[in-house]
């Protein structure tokens, strides 16, 4: 469990229960005839003396402001990484009764209400016959730029207690309290749905924001070979529990998946089905918007334990040969420069400046991210330090990406997302009409065994198109979707034979001219 706690003892006075104003003017007045007296005392004093009123101080410190405080930051380190105690707090309190704050925050939670602690507000709690004082507070950078993103903010819980109950405080009561907010949380989740941020302030580039993962997709939605639908969520089982496992072998508790398969057949849906299987948060990483192969290390390490990271689309994402060039690069605009050959001197340096300036934007807005990065973001060794993970990638074209890649070991499951089958169909068919079996089946069943039609085009086909759309009508509608498809595979096939049946009688025509000549 990650539990960063930072220990302070304050040295200032309780204010609590007193008239803050006189209190503080006395203090005021006090404070500066000590930090005289302290400055005379360095100035003058021996070392042994010196060290005695430094003890004595202390003393007295401790004396008015007898209190330990602990803060439990939001985020920790350089990488933005989640603190799960913060979480783990934060649902430990939402499970007290909010009747001593004043100001709350109301935030729905799986369609019910949930009320938060405000900032600024107290709560006091009591275990065995002691008693703590949590309160969220945050530290407002002192920035003068503006941004959209309220990331810069450090949000904490502050503990107080006092120094007496350091003991049971720091052995029993925080364990109570994270051990009860990591239940609480477990039962009432809410899921996350993470990307990068694409801000073009540079301070947030690494940085994920996050939304709410609501996505009702689940394996009884999904349309698919039941064998292959059964072989993924067993190895999804396995993986789950394979903490002491992976441990044993010296592995990185990880697995890869590629789903590959036409557009429309169900790869987006099947990822949040996994991560909802799981229940595991989702990162979804847009890699066009990581600069650099240290920026995709920073947002891996910003990665917390339970999630499905994907990476949608990998063979558009960057250029995995690792020879990432642009346009510019390519030549296209030598060429242009080319054509200003005929012109003048004045006009090729403003033309050459101007090719300067494209290839500089379109670096600027190219990924520098490298296959050897995205390797190392895989399975590096900084891709141990993130904990249960599982990294999904998708693609229309399978066969585009480099074979290192989508080695065993790294895309461990390959996972092929096909056209619709009859079972598939019948899956569909259960999903969005309620109907098990129909007369119209059969029909069904024998056009899907002679055309393809993607997942997609069956579900749209099956929707109601009207309110109270009988059954018979969408069946109907998809075997029109189906026969039509066919005849336009039919023709495609056609017009294909013509063109290389041309082809094949260009060749004949050429070979019989070959032979009379040789005659
Ligand atoms: N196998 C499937 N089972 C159930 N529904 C599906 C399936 N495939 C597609 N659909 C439906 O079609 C829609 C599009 O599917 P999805 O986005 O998952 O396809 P995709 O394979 O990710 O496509 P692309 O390659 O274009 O990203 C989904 O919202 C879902 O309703
Ligand atoms: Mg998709």
């Amino acid at each position: 469990m990650l539990c960063y706690i930072h220990i302070q003892t304050q040295q200032s006075f309780n204010t609590k229960n007193t008239n803050m104003g006189e209190i503080w003017g006395v203090i005021g007045s006090k404070l500066a005839s000590i930090l005289f007296m302290w400055a005379m005392v360095q100035r003058y004093c021996p070392h042994q003396i010196h060290a005695l009123i430094e003890k004595f101080s202390q003393k007295l410190a401790n004396f008015f402001y007898p209190y330990v405080e602990v803060k439990f930051f939001e985020y920790i380190g350089d990488y933005y990484r989640t603190n799960e105690a913060f979480t783990f707090i934060e649902y430990y309190l939402q499970s007290k009764p909010t009747n001593q704050a004043k100001k709350l925050r109301g935030e729905s939670l799986r369609k019910s209400l949930v009320l938060k602690m405000d900032e600024s507000q107290e709560f006091h709690d009591e275990f065995e016959g002691i008693n703590v004082v949590w309160s969220l507070r945050k530290i407002v950078p002192n920035t003068k730029s503006v941004s959209f993103y309220p990331a810069d903010e450090k949000r904490y819980y502050l503990l107080t207690f006092h120094r007496g109950n350091r003991d049971l405080v720091s052995e029993t009561y925080l364990n109570h309290v994270l051990e009860q907010g990591k239940d609480i949380g477990l039962s009432k989740r809410q899921r996350k749905l993470y990307t990068n941020c694409t801000s073009g302030d540079s301070d947030m580039r690494g940085k994920w924001s996050h939304v709410i993962f609501d996505h009702p997709s689940s394996f009884e939605t999904i349309a698919m070979d039941g064998k292959k639908k059964k072989e993924i969520v067993d190895d999804l089982v396995t993986f789950s529990k394979g903490k002491d496992y992976y441990a044993r072998i010296g592995k990185p508790w990880k697995r890869g998946y590629l789903l590959y398969g036409p557009p429309g057949t169900g790869k987006s849906s099947l990822v949040a089905a996994i991560a909802n299987f799981l229940k595991y948060d989702i990162y979804d990483i847009e890699l066009t918007n990581v600069k650099t192969n240290a920026e995709l290390r920073k947002l891996l390490i910003g990665i917390t334990s339970k999630s499905v990271v994907v990476i949608e689309d990998i063979d558009c994402s960057v250029d995995l040969t690792g020879q990432r060039k642009t346009d510019s690069e390519n030549g296209n605009e030598k060429d242009e420069g080319n054509d200003e050959n005929e012109k003048d001197d004045k006009s090729k340096v403003v033309a050459a400046s101007m090719i300067q300036l494209k290839a500089e934007a379109n670096r600027n807005k190219t990924s520098q991210v490298t296959l050897s990065g995205l390797l190392n973001f895989i399975d590096g060794i900084w891709s141990a330090s993130t904990g249960e993970r599982l990294i999904i990638f998708t693609t229309n074209y399978v066969e585009k990406l480099d074979k290192a890649l989508i080695r065993r070991g790294r895309m461990d499951m390959h996972i092929e997302l096909s056209y619709c089958c009859f079972d598939g169909f019948k899956m569909l068919a259960m999903n969005y009409m309620s109907v098990e079996t129909h007369p119209l089946f059969d029909t069904v069943r024998g056009l899907l065994e002679e055309t393809n039609i993607t997942p997609a085009d069956v579900a749209e086909n099956l929707m109601p198109k009207v309110a109270n759309e009988d059954v018979e009508t969408s069946l109907e509608r998809l075997i029109r979707a189906l026969r039509s498809s066919m005849e336009e595979a039919k023709k495609k096939a056609e017009k294909t034979e013509e063109s290389t049946g041309g082809l094949e009688d260009n060749k004949t025509l050429l070979q019989e001219e070959i032979d009379n000549g040789k005659s």
